[in-house]
């Protein structure tokens, strides 16, 4: 897999067109299958990939987490700051600081590896991830409404939903318009041009979601996302020092800091 800086190897990898210097939009790839009601018509840029995992591999990976995890799993603290637990490998990003000053935790878990190369060799991904951050909900948690840093992230997010389906908020940021999309448990959600850049994406706290007339009580969830940060050039020692410039403020999240 080429690496490189977003945009060289796939639709929509690029860096923020609203900011200028974008990249010209691809066709999305025709092997990306996608649910109903054809949300990429709804939210252009958004891809989602319905059963990216098989049952058996989503159970591996909740039974993987590493609060469970043996010892070949790094151990790792959850991070209670935020409403729900989050755990972050690759390099850390500081939520209450809004930046990647919190350096590099080491490579992305042997238990997400196979998913991880899954994301690049489907091209879903256009560069290999370096950053990786899992969210475990329980029912009533959720996550505010946010743009995933456009000066820390590449221009392509990717998640992947465990244990518990629910409604992912999409709103368009100039004219508010909002979609709703069933984000189903197994799917591989990706974000990419306008999806990434123009709509904030959340997911509401509570406890059941309606989808078409039908309730879905939520169960835990745990989600996976994959990012690959926006890194300054190397410092002379060899060790990368996350130096984002703060270019980011049309695109604050709506209520709080959170992805
Ligand atoms: O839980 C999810 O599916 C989304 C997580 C998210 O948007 C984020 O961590 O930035
Ligand atoms: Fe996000």
């Amino acid at each position: 897999m080429k690496k490189g800086k977003g945009g060289d190897t796939a639709p929509d990898g690029g860096r923020n067109p609203y900011k200028g210097g974008g990249k010209k939009k691809a066709a999305l790839k025709a092997s990306a299958p996608v649910q109903q009601d054809d949300p990429r018509l709804l939210v252009p840029g958004l891809v989602l990939v319905k059963d990216f995992i098989s049952k058996e591999e989503e159970e591996q990976l909740i039974q993987a987490r590493p609060e469970t995890a043996d010892s070949a799993v790094e151990e790792r603290e959850w991070d209670l700051d935020l409403k729900r637990k989050v755990q972050q490998y690759g390099y850390r990003f500081e939520h209450n600081a809004q930046n990647l000053r919190g350096g590099y935790l080491g490579p992305l878990p042997d238990f997400a590896q196979q998913v991880t190369a899954r994301l690049v060799s489907t091209g879903l991904m256009p560069y290999e991830p370096d950053q990786m951050i899992i969210n475990h909900y329980t029912p009533g948690q959720g996550i505010h409404p946010h743009v995933d840093k456009t000066h820390c992230f590449e221009g392509v997010v990717g998640s992947l939903g465990l244990g518990s389906s629910c409604i992912m908020e999409f709103k368009h940021i100039e004219t508010g318009r909002r979609v709703d999309v069933f984000f189903e448990r197994r799917t591989a959600l990706m974000l990419t041009g306008e999806a990434r850049y123009g709509w904030t994406h959340g997911i509401s706290a509570v406890v059941s979601d309606t989808w078409k007339g039908v309730q879905f009580k939520r169960k835990n969830r745990i989600s996976l996302t994959w990012r690959k940060v926006i890194l300054p050039p190397a410092k002379s020692d060899g060790e990368p020092r996350p130096q984002p410039t703060n270019d980011d403020s049309a695109h604050i999240d709506e209520q709080q800091a959170t992805a």
